[in-house]
C-alpha cells in the first residue's frame, strides 16, 4: 500500500553560495543565505571577498587568499556536495580560474548559476582588471545560467542594448562562449516603460516575464537574492521555467515589504515561499503587444477568453477512449466527461466525436473532446481539452468564437500562469502521481505542490489528473482542487459503478 500518498518529506537540498560578504547584511553571502533558508534550502558559503560596508557606502573590499578560496571549495566538496551552486562576486582573476578548474574537475557537476557582479549597485568597483576576460574565456563553459543586468551584459559583450535584436545578439555572444542559458534582468532594461522585464533564453527557447516596476528605495541585494532564489528552487527539483517565475515572485514579495535597516537603502524582506498571486510575474505571450515588440515566436495571445462551465466544481471527470465508455458513464450519472482518442486522423474519429457530443447533449453533461478541436467546433461540442503542445497548432480564437469551453493541461507554475492568461474554462494540474496511461516528460508533482497550485489558481476551476485512484482521492480532494480526472482508476476497475460511487462520495464530502 502507498502510505505516503505523494506527501513524502522532501530532503533539504544543499545550495552553495560563492560570493562576497556584505557586513551590512543586505547583499552578497548574507542575502544569499537568507534567501536559500527562506525558500527551504540549506545554504553553505564560500567567501570570495570581505567587504566593509553599510547601507550608505562600501568602505573596503579585500579578496581572500587563493588558498582560503580553494580550501573552502574543497572542504565543502569533501563533505557537503552542492545540489546547486550560485556564484556571485569573484574579485580576482585567479579566483575565476580556480573556480573554473574546480568545476571542471567535479565528478558530479551540479547546476551552476553565475550572477556576474561587475559593479556593485552602490557604484564601488569590486572586481580586478582583466576579470571579465577571464570569465568569458575560462568560467562561462561551466555556467548553466548567467544572470546579468543590462549594464553587466554590456560590459561582458560590448553590445549596447537598445532593442530586442540587441538582447538576442548579446545573449548569443555568451551562449557561443559555452554558457548554457542567460537571464537578462530587467531592472535596468528600459525597452518598455513601467514594466520590469526579464528575458531568458537557452538559444532554443525564450521566456519573457514582466512585472510592474516596484518603486522601492529598499532594493539592496535584489540581484543576489534573485539568483539564489533561482538556485534554491532548482535544487528543490523544479524545472528552470518554474524557478524563474518563483524567484521573481519571491523578489516582488520581498520588495513590497522591504524596509531600511540603516540610513540608506535597505534590503528586500525574506518572507518564504511566495503564495500571493499578485506577486507572480506576467508571462509575456508572443501575440501580445509586448510579445510582438520583442519578436517572440508564435501567435498565442490573451484574446476574449472562453465560455464558463458555470461551476468551479466539475466533480469526477472520467477521461475515456470510446463512445461505449461515454454511454456507460453517463448512465452512471457522470456530468463531466472527456472523449480522448489518440493517434487517429480526423476522418477516423469523426463518427465517434459526433456520437459523443450527441450523448453529452442528451444527458445534459459537459462533454469535452480531447485534441480534435476542429471537429469539436464543427459538431458543436460542449468543450475542448488541449495540452501544451496542442497550443502550438490550435487556433484559440476560433474555439472561443464558436462558444466552446476550453480546458488546458499544465505541469507547473510557468505553464499555469501562461495558461491562465488565455482565460480558459478550467486548468488541469498534472500529473500528480506516476501514471501508466501516458509517457510524461515532466515529473509527478505530488500533493504538496498540488496544494500550492490549487491555492494560486483560486479564481479559475481546477482539475487534478495523473495516477489518481480511490485510495489517493481523499487527500487529492483536500488540496482544494475543483475536480478529479481519472483514466485507469475507472477503465481498469473490476466494478466501475462501485468506483464511481466511491469517488462521488469523496467529492461530496
Ligand atoms: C483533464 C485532462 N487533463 C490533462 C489532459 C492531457 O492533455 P494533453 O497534455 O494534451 O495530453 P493528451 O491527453 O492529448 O495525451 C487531458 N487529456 N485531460
Ligand atoms: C492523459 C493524462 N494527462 C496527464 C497530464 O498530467 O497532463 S496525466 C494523464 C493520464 C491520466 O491517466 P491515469 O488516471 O490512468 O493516471
Ligand atoms: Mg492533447
Amino acid at each position: 500500500m502507498d502510505k505516503t500518498l505523494g506527501r513524502t518529506s522532501v530532503k533539504t537540498p544543499i545550495v552553495w553560495t560563492i560570493a562576497g560578504s556584505d557586513s551590512g547584511g543586505g547583499a552578497g553571502i548574507q542575502a544569499d543565505l537568507h534567501t536559500i533558508n527562506s525558500l527551504g534550502g540549506y545554504g553553505c558559503s564560500v567567501i570570495s571577498a570581505v567587504t566593509a560596508q553599510n547601507s550608505v557606502a562600501v568602505r573596503l573590499v579585500e579578496a581572500v587568499s587563493d588558498e582560503m578560496f580553494s580550501s573552502q571549495l574543497d572542504s565543502l566538496a569533501d563533505d557537503m556536495p552542492a545540489d546547486v551552486i550560485k556564484v556571485g562576486l569573484l574579485s580576482t582573476v585567479s579566483q575565476v580560474e580556480l573556480l573554473a578548474t574546480f568545476l571542471a574537475a567535479l565528478e558530479t557537476k551540479p547546476y551552476v548559476i553565475y550572477d556576474p557582479i561587475a559593479v556593485a549597485s552602490s557604484g564601488a568597483n569590486m572586481a580586478q582588471a582583466g576579470l571579465q576576460q577571464a570569465v568569458l574565456e575560462t568560467l562561462l563553459p561551466h555556467i548553466d545560467l548567467l544572470t546579468p543586468n543590462a549594464d553587466e551584459l554590456e560590459i561582458l559583450t560590448k553590445v549596447i542594448i537598445t532593442s530586442s535584436h540587441d538582447i538576442r545578439r548579446s545573449a548569443k555572444v555568451l551562449l557561443d562562449k559555452g554558457c548554457g542559458s542567460i537571464l537578462i534582468k530587467g531592472g535596468h532594461l528600459e525597452l518598455v516603460d513601467d514594466v520590469c522585464m526579464d528575458f531568458w533564453t537557452n538559444g532554443e527557447r525564450e521566456i519573457v516575464l514582466g512585472t510592474p516596476r516596484i518603486d522601492s528605495p529598499h532594493s539592496h541585494g535584489t540581484g543576489c537574492s534573485l539568483s539564489s532564489a533561482i538556485a534554491t528552487v532548482l535544487a528543490l527539483d523544479y524545472p528552470i521555467e518554474d524557478a524563474l517565475v518563483l524567484a521573481k515572485a519571491y523578489l516582488n514579495q520581498g520588495l513590497k515589504a522591504a524596509s531600511a535597516k540603516g540610513k540608506g537603502p535597505g534590503p528586500i524582506a525574506h518572507l518564504g515561499w511566495p503564495t500571493d498571486p499578485t506577486d507572480f510575474p506576467d508571462v509575456i505571450l508572443p501575440g501580445s503587444e509586448l510579445g510582438r515588440l520583442l519578436n517572440l515566436q508564435g501567435e498565442l495571445a490573451a484574446g476574449q477568453g472562453f465560455a464558463s462551465c458555470n461551476t468551479d466544481k466539475l466533480g469526477l471527470y472520467p477521461v475515456v477512449d470510446s463512445v461505449e465508455w461515454c454511454q456507460k458513464l453517463l448512465d452512471m450519472g457522470i456530468k463531466t466527461l472527456q472523449l480522448r482518442i489518440k493517434g487517429k486522423t480526423d476522418a477516423e474519429v469523426e463518427a465517434d466525436v459526433i456520437a459523443a457530443i450527441k450523448l453529452g447533449k442528451q444527458y445534459q453533461a459537459r462533454m469535452f473532446i480531447n485534441d480534435y478541436w476542429q471537429l469539436a467546433i464543427k459538431h458543436g461540442a460542449y468543450g475542448v481539452h488541449l495540452g501544451q503542445e496542442d497550443l502550438n497548432d490550435a487556433v484559440l480564437p476560433q474555439i472561443s468564437r464558436a462558444g466552446l469551453r476550453l480546458g488546458l493541461s499544465t505541469h507547473g507554475y510557468y505553464e499555469m500562469l501562461r495558461a491562465k492568461k488565455l482565460k480558459p474554462s478550467y486548468i488541469a494540474l498534472g500529473h500528480i502521481f506516476p501514471t501508466q496511461t501516458k509517457d510524461m516528460p515532466s515529473r509527478p508533482q505530488g500533493l504538496i505542490r498540488l496544494e500550492k497550485y490549487a491555492a494560486l489558481m483560486n479564481d479559475i476551476p481546477t482539475v487534478a489528473i495523473g495516477g489518481i485512484n480511490l485510495e489517493r482521492a481523499p487527500q487529492v480532494w483536500q488540496t482544494g482542487v475543483g475536480s478529479i480526472a481519472v483514466v485507469t482508476a475507472i477503465t481498469l476497475a473490476d466494478d466501475p459503478q462501485a468506483v464511481v460511487d466511491a469517488f462521488n462520495a469523496v467529492l461530496e464530502s
